[in-house]
């Protein structure tokens, strides 16, 4: 699944209005046709008893249940079976990554759907009896019920196709299901619509929504005479059909009066913090503790950074059109959006693959396609320990020996034949029996701390490795800066440089260090900052722009970690996971992630395929471990290992 700007968005617009000759006021119809449709899927929900969080909510307020309902924004994340279907696979975690709903910031636990086109989907039915049959369409709480290829959907009957038919095959005839709620009465929505194309998204879905029969109206941010092009138009259809309107300002607006939200104020064209109506009706919407559902982007949010200006909608979901925007992936951008869905408005996909969009999300699709990686990780029944390759890990120092034991282990979770640590000599008999399948090797460390002399004797241990891993628990010593340039140039194989060894290059003019074979840098935010020279704080303020360029400009592949963490490639392409867990901010996950990718790579992954795998893996693993705690702030990094 692409990722893309707000420039790259309107990029792709205009191309689709101008050489494909999609009228824009189509697309809008097609975006206002899609909130509508998750509008009345939530409602559908909502009805069904699913209201903000039914089923279990775990101390994160993600609600689990059965057509579970994210809460009121704050990041709540809702994986109900009854969230909007998907198409396509699902992975080992019931995630289904067909074109269906994007679930952000997910953590695991529940069924998250990644993808576009909520309603119909193709293929079976998964364990949990949701379907992603062709046609079938989101059931009403308690899971979907599958209806089979070229049923009719839409109720409780269901033709499954070749089964046996509930009535006899004849003639049917079914409404638009996407478009309909039974006992819509209850329901009266509140569009909040900005002057510019997003708020004519909004008027657009009003119409549907007045179509399923909840009542509508409508607050305008500026004067109605004010919109101009194809929001005009929808203006002007709104009030033909009589769907009531206020003017914020100069009308009484009570927006608790309601059942819910729709937030249209502000999309891709928004600039800077919401100013006047705009920030008032925002403040007013988030403060009214009603669901919102915002259209293409939480108002207030920077759609490429994540930034979340001052005052910033709450959503419960976020239908984002067309394409994923970048704001939506990164923090705090994506706790503001709830459930991300992407739904497809009439802009070709092929135009983000043809126009060479940089940034992908990180899903087995993505894996297989993009980055040719064999995600099953078939096995040759011919296989021995040599052929999965040989780890060799520097690492580990009296006070964080463990650092290195982590990574060792998690190398051999991952995979790979064989893991040498070499460590200093003191640390050796407290260290031997850990792990009986680790292979160990002392280099001359004197007190239990790395010393430059021991460069030679790591580049001897190299030789016959095919990938080494440096940095975990190693320290800081005097000479380090020499030791790791001669490391970094010396060695014939690829090289992971993680924790204290990229503190080392952070303080070194690396630059002009030469190298043959690929590097991966894995740094946290802190060590990132470090890296460029700036601020964790900036670090954070465009994860995905800040990973793009520093990779590029210094050839190397790098990890920035962190929740969303982003694998970004020297070829200027980036990927960003979405698996993991909060509980995995404990000491050591780090340590854990440097074996997986060491583990990868030794088995023949190349450094991209490996670091993003890897990453996905570790985040994958967390989410399993998190699971089996009672609360995941018991998880520590061992058990990250044991999930794998
Ligand atoms: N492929 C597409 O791009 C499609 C986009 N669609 C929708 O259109 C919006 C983008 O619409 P645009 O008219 O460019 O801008 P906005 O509607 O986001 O709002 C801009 C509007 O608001 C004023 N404004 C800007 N910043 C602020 C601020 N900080 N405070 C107050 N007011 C602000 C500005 O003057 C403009 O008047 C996109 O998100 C989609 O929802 C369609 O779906 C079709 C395809
Ligand atoms: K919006």
């Amino acid at each position: 699944m692409d990722v893309v700007t707000a420039e790259e968005m309107r990029a792709f617009d205009r191309e689709t209005i101008e050489r494909l000759g999609i009228p824009a006021i189509a697309l809008m119809e097609n975006a206002g046709r899609a909130i509508a449709e998750e509008v009345i899927a939530l409602c559908r929900r909502r009805g069904a008893g699913a209201g903000g969080g039914t089923g279990s909510a775990d101390a994160a307020g993600r609600s689990y249940g059965a057509g579970a309902l994210g809460g009121a924004g704050g990041g709540t994340q809702s994986y109900g079976a009854g969230a909007v279907g998907g198409t396509g696979s699902a992975d080992a975690e019931g995630r289904s990554y067909g074109a269906g709903a994007v679930g952000v910031g997910g953590v695991g636990g529940g069924m998250q759907s990644y993808g576009a086109g909520a309603v119909g989907g193709i293929g079976s039915a998964d364990a949990a009896g949701r379907s992603y049959g062709a046609g079938a369409v989101g059931g009403v709480g308690g899971g979907m019920q599958s209806y089979g290829a070229g049923a009719m959907g839409g109720g409780t009957q269901s033709y499954a196709a070749g089964g046996p038919a509930i009535q006899p095959p004849g003639f049917s005839v079914s409404a638009d299901p996407a478009l309909t709620l039974t006992a819509a009465g209850g329901e009266h929505w509140l569009v909040l619509a900005g002057k510019g194309n997003n708020g004519g998204d909004g008027l657009a879905a009003a119409r549907h929504l007045r179509e399923a029969g909840i009542a509508v109206t409508l607050v305008y941010a500026a004067a109605p005479e004010s919109l101009a092009g194809e929001a005009a138009l929808q203006r002007d259809a709104a009030a033909a059909m009589g769907i009531p309107a206020v003017v914020y300002g100069r009308d009484a607006v009570d927006l608790a009066a309601c059942s819910g939200i729709i937030d249209a104020l502000l999309g891709t064209g928004s600039a800077g913090a919401p100013r006047g109506a705009y920030a008032e009706l925002i403040a007013a919407a988030n403060a009214s503790g009603r669901l919102i559902v915002s259209a293409d982007i939480p108002s207030g949010l920077d759609a490429d950074t994540g930034e979340t200006h001052e005052p910033c909608i709450h959503a419960s979901v976020t239908v984002c059109l067309a394409f994923l925007k970048r704001g939506l992936l990164q923090y705090p951008g994506a706790g503001a959006a709830g459930q991300v869905v992407v739904r497809s408005i009439g802009i070709p996909a092929a135009l983000a693959r043809e126009s060479g969009v940089p940034v992908s999300l990180l899903t087995p699709e993505v894996l297989r396609t993009r980055l040719q990686v064999d995600v099953s990780r078939r096995r040759s029944p011919e296989g021995h320990k040599g052929t999965y390759g040989h780890v060799l890990l520097a690492a580990g120092s009296l006070r964080m020996s463990g650092a290195g034991l982590l990574c060792a282990r998690a190398a051999l979770r991952a995979g790979c034949g064989l893991v040498t640590w070499a460590l200093p000599d003191k640390l050796l008999p407290y260290v031997i029996g850990c792990a009986p399948e680790l292979m160990l090797a002392p280099v001359s460390g004197g007190d239990g701390e790395w010393n430059a002399g021991t460069a030679a004797e790591v580049l001897q241990l190299s030789g016959s490795r095919d990938c080494m891993a440096v940095g975990p628990g190693l320290g800081r010593f005097e000479g380090d800066t020499d030791w790791l340039r001669r490391l970094w140039e010396e060695t014939d194989s690829p090289l992971i440089i993680d924790a204290d060894a990229l503190n080392i290059l952070a303080d070194a003019d690396y630059g002009s260090w030469s190298r043959r074979h690929p590097v991966i840098l894995t740094p946290h935010p802190g060590e990132m900052a470090r890296l460029a020279g700036t601020s964790t704080a900036q670090v954070q303020r465009d994860r995905i722009g800040l990973a793009l360029s520093y990779a590029a400009a210094h050839g190397v592949i790098l990890v920035l970690k962190g929740a969303h963490t982003v694998i970004a490639t020297p070829e200027g392409q980036a990927y960003v996971n979405i698996t993991g867990h909060p509980g995995m901010g404990t000491g050591g996950a780090g340590d854990v992630l440097t074996g997986i990718i060491s583990g990868l790579l030794a088995q023949g992954l190349d450094a991209a395929q490996a670091a993003a795998f890897g990453v996905y893996l570790h985040g994958l693993a967390g989410e399993r471990a998190a699971r089996k705690r009672d609360n995941p702030a018991a998880l520590i990094a061992g058990d990250i290992i044991e999930a794998l």
